[in-house]
């Protein structure tokens, strides 16, 4: 179908009533790993995120990267391990994790953005201490959990007009480095900023009853069904991660918490500029 000129103004003119509401504000979005699928897919996510900051937002991207790290782990002869969605992680993974993640993929968009003519810079969550942790179970090995979230270097590079790309990579009292899923650093990181939304962009239409079918797309989820989706089994491996710092960001303050398919094209301005809403959306 052919939209015309007219159709495309009246879109425009819609857009800013979002453009407004928006205006200065910080909107973190998760980019995960499964969701970079292809350059080509990247590139329109990556636009996307570079549109947002051309109308006045502040985009924050927390990246994960959880199959390239699969990838080189099973190329040296490892085998990867996950426990409830994260990974086992000894010192050797630890090593290869942060060369993937903060050497690699943060790199890769922070050069995609600055080719948008944005102006993005990395930051590992060991940079300036911004993201504090501590193991969080001898099973997992070096795999931590937050403790403290310093904003202070985030607030600084957006002061100066850049979009900050964050690596989930944690800072312990040691020096030593810890592993964090990238949707608890997400979660964690929109609550600390006091961000107006949180978008995580994944591989499927968001959380699924059956997810083999996107036909059972649950639209909304209220926090006080998390747990019995989990224990049903409805809601397993790395989408556990992601209902529960969805849950975490919705209680403490976050307006919006949303789940949606980086599958499909500038599905992230679908979700902020129209009121239809995709994916899944988490509610108090
Ligand atoms: N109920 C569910 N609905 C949708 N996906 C689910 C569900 N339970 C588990 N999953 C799995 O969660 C995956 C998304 O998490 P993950 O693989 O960690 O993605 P990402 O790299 O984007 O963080 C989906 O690809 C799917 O296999
Ligand atoms: C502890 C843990 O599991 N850390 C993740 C970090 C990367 C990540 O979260 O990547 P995705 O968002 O692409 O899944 C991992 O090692 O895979």
């Amino acid at each position: 179908m052919e939209i015309t000129p007219q159709q495309k103004a009246h879109v425009l003119v819609e857009s800013l009533a979002y453009i407004k509401r928006f205006h200065n504000q910080i909107v973190v979005i998760k980019y995960g790993g499964h969701a970079m699928i292809n350059n080509t897919l990247k590139k329109a996510v990556i636009k996307d995120i570079a549109l947002m900051k051309y109308v006045g937002m502040n985009p924050v991207v927390v990246h994960g990267g959880g199959p390239e790290i699969t990838e080189i782990m099973k190329s040296l002869g490892k085998k990867p391990e996950f426990i409830d969605g994260l990974r086992v992680t000894d010192k050797e993974t630890m090593e290869l994790t942060e060369m993937v993640l903060c050497g690699k993929i943060s790199s890769e968009i922070v050069s995609l953005l600055n080719h948008n003519d944005v102006k993005a810079l990395g930051i590992s969550g060991k940079d300036g201490k911004t993201i504090q942790a501590a193991q969080k179970s001898e099973k997992l090995g070096l795999v931590g959990e937050i403790t403290h979230i310093n904003t202070d270097l985030i607030h600084t590079v957006i002061k100066e007009g850049y979009v900050p790309v964050i690596s989930p990579v944690g800072v312990g009292t040691d020096a030593e480095s810890y592993n964090i899923n990238a949707d608890e650093v997400a979660g964690q990181l929109a609550v600390a900023l006091g961000a107006k939304k949180l978008v995580l962009i994944t591989d499927v239409d968001g959380v699924l009853m059956d997810a083999k079918k996107p036909e059972t797309l649950i639209s909304e989820i209220k926090t006080t069904e998390v747990s019995k989706y989990i224990n049903e089994g409805i809601i397993k491996d790395g989408m556990i991660p992601k209902v529960q710092c969805c849950m975490g960001a919705v209680t403490k303050g976050v307006e919006r918490c949303h789940i949606i398919d980086g599958r499909k094209y500038h599905s992230i301005l679908l979700e902020i500029f129209t009121d239809d809403g995709i994916g899944t959306m988490i509610t108090t």
